[in-house]
């Protein structure tokens, strides 16, 4: 970077800086609309709302800044997990996982997951959108429609194609550099075993079976991007756009059937602020539910069970839960080879079986061993590359649970991974792919042997599908947009039988997106934006 841009970034700063304290001095009793939550979707939800000078919005937020190296540097990605920047949830122990409770990483703080996450930036395929469409009776989640929003927001870095890429929106998208000597190979593996390679994996690759690609990522010059520096950061001088940090929204305040502000524990004292137009919830897959049912939203018998008065019975709320499970498989190099960029440059899709209509299996490759604490038993070496072997389309669904009426309770994350049989299935055959991907030939010039899980058979293989697993952290699904009894959303993400309220996060997604989940959640605050300023006329 020259030193007129360093310049003109520390002016830029500091003149921010001054901006959101006289703001946060000044706060308002009543903002037009408060986003709860400056996360993947909070961040582009207050951005695209900010745009109209003369609509004030609020974004909330519990966690703090996101100056920090862990967030900014994208290969210390690993150091914020457990951190102060990860809410730190625990699943419950899960019987299908041979007892295992597995921690449930989400990010806290400016960014939300988006600034704690791996930077991978995955659009989900097509019939993903499509089902959104038909779930929500509306073409406007469709894949056309989506493929638009996504040209419209990406600077996309690598080779033009206008066809699936834009270039002048505010997330800057761009092929790993440089990439690892490991990641190529895994693109040859993949050649090598019948599965197409592409230029990019967010254009053709997401319309049919599936193939590989390098990563497209959240980097800039060497810097993570996150959702929030994307959208918000270079709106933080605009006299509009209130940012709060550590303050904690505990629930949202009704007259009547109408959402008109909500109460939050800010610098210690639980106040209210009242918003005049619509309250935006963009907590996140847990949180978002547990606003909800703190606020009265929700089962009538969950709610009961803890005393919370029932305004909306709505039995979906903090159901559905999703999240792609991956399985560990790890190779060891015969020297070690330093991970490159973000340590996760390859990735690939590909189906279980070929009847599928779309690719139900996902790999991240990383280029550091990650056993999961049961494996690491079993033998990982000290320099190797593991690949996330996931399931795309689990057929596993989660219930989160109230522990208490006071918003400050903790909820119980019932993750229940692997408790379909059909997931079962699905694992085997991921790890059988996995296995042959990573013992093709490509692979020899760098890798000594397979480590994990090698050779296993029939219930072997199961045990080390239950010691392996872990949470791809792709949680969601936990207030679904649709039209049965379950759905929490319509498709103009309006949370049913209240006004004022909408959602826009991950929790809405009917089914969990076929791949990584900071994009799709990226288009969900854009079609929240557009409808709010449809509806209000701003
Ligand atoms: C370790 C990790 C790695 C991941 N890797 C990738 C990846 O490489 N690529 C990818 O696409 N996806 C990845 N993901 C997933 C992705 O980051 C999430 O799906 C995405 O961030 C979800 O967006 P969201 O808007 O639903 O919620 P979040 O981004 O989680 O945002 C919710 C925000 O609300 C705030 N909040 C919660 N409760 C309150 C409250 N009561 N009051 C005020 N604020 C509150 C939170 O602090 C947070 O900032 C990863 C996630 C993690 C945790």
């Amino acid at each position: 970077m020259s030193s007129i841009e360093n310049g003109e970034e520390l002016e830029f700063a500091i003149r921010a800086a001054a901006n959101q304290a006289r703001l946060k001095a000044g706060l308002r009793g009543h903002y037009d609309v408060i986003v709860c939550g400056a996360g993947a979707s909070g961040s582009v939800v207050a951005r695209r709302l900010a745009e109209n000078p003369d609509v004030q919005v609020l974004l909330v937020e519990a966690g703090g800044s996101d100056e920090a190296e862990t967030v900014l540097d994208p290969a210390q990605w690993p150091l914020n997990l457990g951190s102060e920047r990860d809410w730190g949830f625990m699943a419950t122990p899960n019987p299908h996982l041979d007892g295992r409770a597995l921690p449930m990483s989400m990010g806290k703080g400016l960014g939300g997951g988006s600034s704690i996450n791996v930077m991978v930036w995955a659009r989900g395929h097509r019939s993903d959108w499509d089902f959104y469409a038909s779930e929500s009776g509306d073409p406007a989640w469709g894949y056309d429609s989506v493929l638009d929003i996504y040209r419209s927001i990406e600077n996309w870095q690598g080779s033009p194609d206008p066809a699936y890429r834009g270039r002048s929106g505010p997330v800057w998208v761009q092929p790993s550099r440089d990439p690892s000597p490991i990641a190529l190979a895994m693109l040859d593996a993949a050649e090598e075993i019948g599965i197409p390679t592409f230029d990019h994996p967010n254009g053709a690759m997401m319309e049919g079976p599936g193939g590989a690609a390098l990563t497209d990522t959240l980097v800039r010059d060497g810097r993570r991007q996150s959702l929030f520096r994307a959208y918000v950061h270079p709106w933080m001088d605009r006299p509009n756009l209130t940012v709060l940090t550590g303050t904690t929204v505990r629930r949202v305040i009704f007259e009547g059937r109408r959402a008109v502000g909500v109460e939050i524990v800010h610098e210690g004292r639980i106040s209210t602020v009242r918003a005049t137009l619509e309250v935006v919830l963009s907590l996140g897959a847990i949180h978002t539910p547990k606003l909800l049912m703190h606020s009265g939203i929700g089962d009538r018998e969950e709610l009961g069970r803890v005393g919370i008065p029932v305004l909306q019975h709505l039995p979906g709320v903090g159901g559905n839960l999703q999240d792609h499970v991956a399985f560990c498989c790890i190779w060891e190099y015969r020297e070690p080879v330093a991970p490159r960029n973000t340590g996760n440059e390859a990735t690939l899709y590909w189906k279980s079986r070929p009847e599928l209509e779309a690719p139900d299996l996902l790999f991240c490759q990383v280029e550091f061993p990650v056993p999961s604490e049961r494996t690491a038993a079993r033998g990982a070496p000290s320099h190797g590359w593991t690949m996330f072997a996931g399931l795309a389309r689990p057929a596993s669904r989660g219930q989160l649970r109230l522990t208490g009426a006071d918003p400050a309770s903790e909820m119980v994350v019932d993750a229940n991974m692997m408790s379909a049989p059909a997931d079962m299935e699905s694992a085997l055959a991921c790890i059988e792919l996995c296995r042959e991907l990573g013992n093709a030939r490509a692979f020899a010039p760098l890798v000594a042997r397979e480590s994990l899980p090698g050779p296993l058979a029939g219930d072997a293989m199961k045990q080390f599908v239950r010691e392996s697993a872990v949470t791809y952290w792709h949680q969601s699904c936990t207030a679904k947009m649709g039209r049965d009894e379950r759905s929490v959303v319509d498709a103009s993400l309006k949370v049913y039988g209240v006004e004022g309220l909408r959602i826009a996060d991950a929790s809405i997604m009917p089914r969990v997106a076929t791949g990584n989940t900071q994009a799709p959640c990226a288009v969900i605050g854009e079609q929240a934006a557009r409808i709010i300023r449809r509806a209000h006329r701003i």
